[in-house]
């Protein structure tokens, strides 16, 4: 039987063809998908064969050219990335979705189109089970900002470690008022202080952090990097976020973690006069103030990203979703929660949409009616349908490596 790829897209040229930087080439490419040829017109164009997804050839027109139009209708919607690049004011863009949706090949993509328009960029995974590095295939881990290599312009990505964030942050509580004071203030016989901080809760706060901390102390962490004077210099920064569920507890938790801290804070003042006869004794008080600072630090980043969420100047949450009835109905959800916290949403992008194609076999046909589906469900959402909807198509291979997200980059973020 004879076999022919069934996606109009294949990286595996587009690879070829930025090997040789031949953006015309690619252009012509891209120009031909969006114009719904289908992939033998682009075989002949990048004479190569596809060994990717493949199905065995029917030459069937579409039974349902409505389909054909709305596929297309939305694959019109620009993202609006002159207005996304324009200004020169930092900008905070953060990608969320449910889960393998493609939340980090669209930030990856997003911060290297950004970094090739002049904007020195910092991407940086706030999901414990990182995906940076494999998209970008390189190394990017060890917590601390790494150089992508493979673009002209300053790309840095920054993979934070929650295991070590929490420690620092766990260190810095014991010290300034956790269990670790509890027991001391226990031994000294003020029992009634200590029962105080039992009330806090510290020790099952940090033993068992509520999902979402993770990422909150990751953002603080973020917030550090961005304020430091050294890096002043970057103008967007990207954040891939873990799934929905961890990303609507983070949303609440800078409050929470706000509030606990200036608990903590509030504690450690009512102490400052017991502790002032211990200090001497023990000449530990340049330790506690260190830790004292810390936590007032984290307290203040905490405030800073709760303002940091909910301005619309600077801020804005992406929602990546696929056309399926599970992804849209997630993603309904998480704009409500978006709404409800105050968190400015203005565009939704729709990932691995099949691409248009002059034949059809009978998995794709389904394939193809199953996504309509999900895009009519988007185009029948009152909330959904409100924001900037903007079509990524499905490809056929793994979006990997510098030059795969830049192809990506141009589809989606145009
Ligand atoms: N438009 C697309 N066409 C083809 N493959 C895609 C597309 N978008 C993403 N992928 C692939 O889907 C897989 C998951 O993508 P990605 O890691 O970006 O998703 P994610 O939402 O970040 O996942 P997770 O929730 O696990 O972090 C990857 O192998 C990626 O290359």
């Amino acid at each position: 039987m004879a076999y022919r790829c069934f996606s109009s897209v294949s990286l595996v040229s587009i690879r070829r063809l930025s090997a040789t930087n031949s953006s015309m080439a690619m252009a012509a490419v891209f120009h031909r998908i969006s114009k719904g040829q289908n992939c033998t017109s682009l075989c002949t164009i990048t004479n190569r064969r596809f060994n990717s997804i493949s199905c065995p050839i029917n030459t069937k027109p579409f039974k349902n050219p409505i389909q054909v139009r709305s596929l297309a209708a939305l694959s019109e919607a620009a993202a609006g990335f002159d207005e996304m690049v324009s200004s020169t004011q930092r900008k905070y863009y953060m990608l969320g979705g449910k889960g393998g949706v493609g939340k980090t090949s669209c930030a990856a993509s997003l911060a290297v189109k950004f970094a090739n328009h002049g904007h020195p960029t910092i991407v940086v995974s706030t999901d414990p089970a990182h995906s940076l590095s494999d998209s970008f295939a390189q190394d990017l881990s060890g917590g601390t900002l790494v150089p992508v290599e493979g673009l002209d312009s300053p790309l840095f990505a920054l993979e934070i470690n929650p295991e070590i964030s929490r420690e620092e942050f766990r260190t810095a509580s014991q010290k300034s008022g956790g269990s670790g004071v509890k027991d001391f203030m226990d031994s000294m016989g003020l029992g009634m202080l200590a029962d105080q901080l039992g009330e806090l809760k510290l020790g099952e706060l940090l033993d068992t952090p509520p999902p979402g901390m993770d990422e909150a102390i990751a953002i603080s962490k973020v917030m550090q990097f961005v304020e430091s004077p050294e890096y002043s210099m970057f103008t967007r920064i990207v954040f891939d976020t873990a799934p929905t569920g961890h990303t609507l507890r983070l949303l609440s938790l800078p409050d929470f973690l706000d509030a606990s801290i200036g608990k903590m804070m509030k504690l450690k003042k009512k102490l400052a006069s017991a502790t002032s006869a211990i200090k001497s004794v023990f000449g530990k008080e340049e330790t506690r103030q260190d830790a004292s600072d810390k936590l007032e630090q984290l307290r203040e980043r905490m405030a800073k990203v709760r303002d940091l969420f909910h301005n619309s100047n600077t801020t804005e949450f992406v929602i990546v979703t696929i056309p399926t009835v599970m992804a849209v109905s997630e993603s309904t959800r998480l704009l409500a929660s978006l709404k409800k916290e105050h968190v400015p949403v203005q565009r939704l992008v729709v990932n691995q949409v099949l691409p248009p194609s002059a034949s059809e076999c009978k998995f794709c046909e389904m394939k193809r009616k199953d996504q309509m589906r999900g895009l009519n469900m988007i185009q029948n959402d009152p909330e959904l349908s409100r924001l900037r909807l903007i079509q990524a198509p499905l490809v056929d291979v793994e979006i990997r490596g510098v030059p795969a997200l830049k192809f990506m980059g141009d589809m989606v973020w145009r």
